[in-house]
């Protein structure tokens, strides 16, 4: 990345533990403005637990997260509600309400941010649908539509209040290659279009050599690695390749 690109945020020496669990053992990372951001590693290294840190949804044992130049490790919720409206996160399998329609599951995160003028509430709903590219389905149910376009949903609803940054966590999951290859191009849209800044947490390897700017790689709760995408598909380290490959390290009978 070029020395000049501004930060959105920025994480310094993060520590956290669940109880004698300890998840992140001094992350410090940079997310910059304008980038996808893809943040990789094997199961329960902390992928999400990094990503929530960056929204303010957990709050660090030590270390500093700093979004924009402000410090919110210690913000009270008050002054944090501020910081994460400029941020929208799409929840891992969309969680959206079964009870709401999908106009309703998409307006919720304005009303629930105070805002009363019905006529912006629903031209906000209307065009998030269209950059999900699902115009005109607000009164349709979650039940009524399939795995794919829940998460379509689920991201018009991260993006309503056109935050500067989404945060994805595992997107990809449970979709079909062509679903994925459709979330990945609104991935890209945003970016170009909205000029959105990005952070994804996903397994899937081929949305990552197509949508990451930049690939961080996450150990037992540490930054093992960061670099671009070609580095990753280049790289010699075992660990690196083992993981992008998909091997274990048991062999297979040909
Ligand atoms: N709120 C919580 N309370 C207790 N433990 C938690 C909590 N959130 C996460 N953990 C634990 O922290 C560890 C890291 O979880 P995290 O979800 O960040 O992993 P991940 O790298 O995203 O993995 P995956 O790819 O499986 O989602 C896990 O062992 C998880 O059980």
């Amino acid at each position: 990345m070029p020395a000049d690109k501004e930060i959105f945020v920025e994480v310094r020496n993060l520590h956290k533990s669940f109880g004698a669990q300890h998840v992140l053992k001094g992350v410090s990372a940079k997310v910059y403005k304008g980038e996808t951001l893809v943040l990789l590693g094997g199961s329960g290294g902390g992928k999400s637990v990094l990503m929530k840190h960056f929204i303010g949804l957990l709050s660090p044992d030590s270390g500093e997260v700093i979004v924009e130049g402000e410090n919110i490790s210690k913000m009270s919720e008050r002054r944090l509600g501020k910081v994460r409206r400029k941020m929208g996160m799409m929840f891992q399998n969309g969680a959206l309400f079964d009870s709401m329609t999908v106009g309703q599951n998409i307006a919720f995160p304005l009303r629930m941010g105070g805002e009363k003028d019905e006529a912006k509430i629903q031209e906000l709903v209307s065009e998030s649908l269209e950059i999900v590219r699902l115009p005109n389905q607000e009164a349709k149910m979650p039940s009524d539509l399939s795995g794919g376009m829940r998460k379509r949903v689920a991201l018009a609803r991260a993006i309503v209040d056109r935050p500067a940054c989404v945060l994805f966590d595992e997107p990809h999951a449970g979709l079909d290659p062509i679903t994925a290859d459709t979330i990945d191009h609104l991935v890209k849209d945003l970016q170009s279009d909205h000029g959105m800044t990005n952070v994804i947490v996903t397994h899937e390897m081929r949305s990552v050599f197509r949508i990451a700017d930049r690939v961080m790689f996450l150990k037992e709760g540490q930054v093992y690695w960061v670099g671009a995408p070609e580095e990753l598909k280049a790289s010699e380290d075992p660990e690196l390749s083992n993981f992008i490959h998909g091997r274990s390290g048991e062999e297979w009978d040909e």
